[in-house]
């Protein structure tokens, strides 16, 4: 049997199965797990937007984590803000149940690696989560995570995105779209309701595009309704169509760092904070020279125990 934890990250939901389990096929198992109807059910929903396969790492002195994120489809995401975001709130969770049952049975060498209790708070545990974009440093405090993303980029090479200069605010398949490297390729398109958007109808062509030679996320924006519909408020509503789950997903964290990217490369506001809301909740997006920092909350929603040989029959443990 291997077990699996169920994290959501506004409601971007994600499977967790730990690295070192016999997983030998993820793809399978993340594309049979994944599935919305046949899936695997934990926490009240049934499937996943993907399944990452994490490890912690050992020996150094922030926590480690490895994060491989194999989405429905059988892709694997080079970085998911969220899905990182999760990983973060994993690992902080297994090194504090790892020491207190260290402290149950004192270790004979008494070492100290990868403490969660190394930190200057004792509320916050650092995590570092290595990605294929990069390692990218969490600081995981109760529920709420905020990550340092990479710097995003209009570079065409970066994006990528098949042209000599930036793709901004052109049309494409249907929407207006200014193209960014978020550590994933987003579409990005400014409309004035978000909630108006057919997104199944427009987001597929615009995803395929050939401009896009690895894909595209497709991200729409418009200003918050809840904060008026002013633009330069810095806060706007979110929904992303995700390459590798090919819908829909209830939030995209790179999907709202892209926002906060576009919108200030686009002039519509100049604040260094800004929030965005997808259908799953809030993300708060800070950008400055370095780069950006995106910050949310994370839930455990429960676990459950699957046959490798036949993930359906799983049984939903609950805690
Ligand atoms: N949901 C993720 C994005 C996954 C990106 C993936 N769909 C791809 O680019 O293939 C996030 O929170 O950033």
């Amino acid at each position: 049997m291997i077990p699996i934890e169920k994290y959501h990250g506004t409601g971007n939901d994600f499977f967790v199965v730990d690295a070192a389990e016999p997983v030998a096929d993820r793809r399978e198992i993340a594309t049979r797990l994944c599935d919305r109807e046949d899936g695997l059910a934990i926490g009240g929903s049934i499937g996943a937007d993907g399944v990452l396969f994490l490890a912690l790492e050992d020996g150094y002195a922030s926590p480690r984590v490895v994060m491989t994120l194999v989405q429905p489809d059988g892709s694997t995401a080079p970085m998911c803000g969220n899905g990182a975001r999760c990983a973060a709130a994993w690992a902080a969770r297994r090194l504090c149940r790892r020491e207190e049952s260290e402290r149950a049975t004192p270790a004979s060498d008494g070492g100290r690696r990868g403490s969660a209790s190394d930190d200057a708070s004792d509320d916050e545990t650092t995590v570092m989560v290595d990605t294929q974009a990069g390692t990218r440093r969490a600081t995981v405090d109760g529920d709420s995570v905020t990550i340092e993303m990479g710097a995003p980029s209009f570079a065409p090479a970066a994006v990528p995105v098949v042209r000599d200069e930036p793709l901004v605010e052109e049309p494409v398949e249907g929407l207006t779209v200014t193209a960014v490297n978020t550590d994933v390729p987003h579409a990005v398109a400014f409309v004035d309701d978000v909630s108006t958007v057919d997104l199944d109808a427009v987001a597929p062509a615009v995803r395929h595009a050939d401009a896009f030679p690895r894909g595209a996320n497709v991200t729409v924006a418009s200003p918050s309704t809840d904060d008026g519909p002013d633009w330069s408020a810095g806060a706007f509503d979110q929904r992303t169509y995700e390459r590798g789950v090919e819908g829909e997903t209830r939030s995209c964290g790179t999907g709202a760092v892209a926002i906060a990217a576009v919108a200030r490369e686009l002039g519509h506001t100049d604040a260094e904070a800004i929030a965005v809301r997808p259908p799953g909740g809030r993300l708060d997006i800070r950008l400055d020279e370095r780069g950006a920092v995106l910050a949310g909350p994370t839930e455990r929603e429960g676990t459950a125990e699957i046959q490798i040989d036949n993930p359906q029959s799983a049984e939903a443990a609950g805690d």
